[in-house]
């Protein structure tokens, strides 16, 4: 059976057809949403209907996700371009034993997250101390999964937030550094340097500049850095003691690692206890993942969804739109996560992808996003799939008021998305403005929403550290399914590689003195432009 051909097919067929209408089936909301504990995930206001659904699961069981699942929870080495097992997810279910090449994985785990938890607490409580006294402000320096994670929880997870301050650098532009240096009070300051590979040059060039900073008015700067990495040689090369490296394995890649001690920023910000509570909520998904029926499994109907839009339908782009301010990082973090993992042109065999890889994901918070970007969500001329995210609750229970605007927002505009605004309403519209003729059919066309627009939407109870666990290890999973389902290697990024070799090569490049040099002579043109303009 060729579930691509009839997938297309069958879209090809249902293309036209509002999704209003699959509403006159009154059990059509119950039956395109799923649950799972207090989590709904609505995708009722797609085209989807029964026939798809089915092609669709059709295809993810065709695909081997259920054998490919069971591989990657097994340890069995699915990334099979780095010849690695893929277990992040034994950092957020780290009882019992896991045996992967003849060595037990989880015991260490535990060790290390002992290790963690002591160093965090003894931060948080200030038994740790510093030249300047107990640790007032955390800065972490990392980059992509090294720190998109952290910065995004720290964040989703600010009314739990009763450790240091936390300070995220990232970027090998100066001035971040620089920025969020200049502040704090080096006396008082821990300096987290987290690369898995210690090697990352953006990363090691900002370490260096927060060592010398610290250097400047601290007798041991050593003693107020502490390192997360796989590489203890590199650690220790650059001179932090094994007391304050805490290591993970190669197979936790990068854009996955907030569960372990890359989530180190976090755990000091809201202690070890609440981030025992986050790596719950992620192994509650991974059971709800391993065990929930294809047809009931949020991960897979998530990507299954996503499949339909992207591969299916075409549509080139997904928007996650979190109303949910404390999120307003997950679109970036969800950049990392989903198209780092499935962006590739070549299948898990090396054959060309014969379809597309995974869209381009963006977002910022609802309701900011309305007043900028929605205009061409419900009136441009694509068709963008929206992904909306929102809690039944706030933390703020004196301004409820403010959720209820929030969520009446998230809700119309998912709403607006599907019914739209005919013609004939706008029209009506116009007339009830006093214009006639050719003036009220000029106007009434520019007020007409075409509707038809399909959205899903993700409600939880409130983001607390469990329910944010639950959500990234959704969307972890959702990537693995669209993964497998397209024959692609989730798990490498071998994409990131050649501007790195090429931004090395050209360092030599903006030295005075470069100019006419055979190396520089060697560049195609525009580069040749671009440098001496900036040199
Ligand atoms: O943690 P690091 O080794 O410093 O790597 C940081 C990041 O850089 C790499 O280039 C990869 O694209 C990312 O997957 C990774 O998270």
């Amino acid at each position: 059976m060729d579930y691509w051909a009839d997938l297309a097919a069958h879209h090809a067929a249902v293309a036209q057809r509002p999704i209003l209408d699959l509403f006159k089936t009154p059990t059509r909301a119950e039956a395109f949403s799923a649950r799972h504990g207090d989590l709904l995930f609505d995708f009722s206001k797609t085209n989807l209907d029964d026939t798809a659904l089915d092609l669709l699961v059709g295809l993810a069981r065709a695909a081997g996700v259920e054998p490919r699942r069971a591989a990657m929870f097994a340890g069995a080495p699915i990334n099979e371009t780095e010849g690695r097992a893929v277990l992040h997810t034994a950092l957020r279910d780290m009882e019992g034993a896991l045996v992967v090449d003849g060595c037990d994985v989880k015991a260490p785990l535990r060790a290390t997250h002992a290790r963690l938890s002591i160093f965090a607490e003894d931060v948080r409580t200030g038994r740790f101390r510093c030249q300047g006294g107990a640790v007032t402000d955390v800065v972490n320096i990392g980059i992509g999964g090294s720190d998109l994670g952290p910065v995004m929880a720290v964040q989703a997870l600010a009314p739990f937030h009763d450790g240091p301050r936390c300070h995220f650098v990232s970027n090998v532009d100066g001035a971040h550094v620089h920025d969020v240096l200049k502040g704090l009070d080096p006396e008082t300051t821990l300096v987290i340097v987290a690369s898995k590979t210690f090697t990352t040059i953006e990363t090691m060039t900002n370490a260096e500049t927060a060592r010398r900073w610290m250097a400047a008015r601290v007798a041991e700067p050593g003693r107020q850095f502490a390192a997360v990495s796989t590489a203890p040689d590199r650690t220790a090369t650059f001179g932090i003691a094994p007391e304050r490296v805490f290591g993970f394995e190669d197979w936790v890649g990068g854009r996955y690692s907030v569960w372990g001690p890359i989530g180190l920023a976090l755990m000091l910000a809201i202690g070890p206890a609440r981030f025992g509570a986050f790596l719950a909520g992620g192994a509650d998904m991974d059971r709800h993942f391993r065990t929930a029926p294809l047809a009931r499994n949020l991960p897979v109907l998530l990507a299954l969804v996503g499949v339909w839009h992207a591969q299916v339908c075409g549509h080139a782009t997904r928007a996650v739109l979190p109303y949910d301010q404390r999120l307003a990082r997950l679109p970036a973090y969800l950049q990392q996560l989903e198209m780092e993992s499935n962006g590739k042109r070549v299948a898990m065999d090396g054959a060309d992808l014969p379809r597309h890889s995974g869209p381009v994901v963006w977002g910022e918070p609802g309701t900011n996003g309305q007043h900028a970007f929605y205009q061409m969500i419900h009136q441009g001329t694509r068709v963008i799939p929206c992904e909306f995210l929102i809690a039944a609750r706030g933390h703020e229970p004196d301004l409820a008021h403010h959720h209820r605007l929030l969520v009446a927002n998230c809700l119309a505009q998912a709403e607006a998305l599907m019914v739209g605004r005919s013609l004939d309403e706008a029209r009506a519209m116009m007339a009830a403005r006093g214009l006639t003729g050719t003036e009220l059919e000029r106007q009434a066309r520019h007020r007409v929403f075409p509707g038809n627009r399909p959205s899903v939407t993700l409600a939880y109870p409130q983001l607390t550290p469990f329910v944010l666990g639950q959500i990234l290890a959704l969307y972890e999973h959702r990537v693995f399914v669209e993964g497998v389902v397209l024959g692609i290697n989730s798990f490498d990024q071998w994409g990131v590689e050649l501007g790195k070799d090429l931004a090395l090569r050209l360092m030599p490049l903006l030295e005075p003195g470069a100019e006419g040099t055979p190396d520089e002579a060697a560049k195609d043109g525009s580069t040749r432009l671009l440098l001496r303009h900036l040199r």
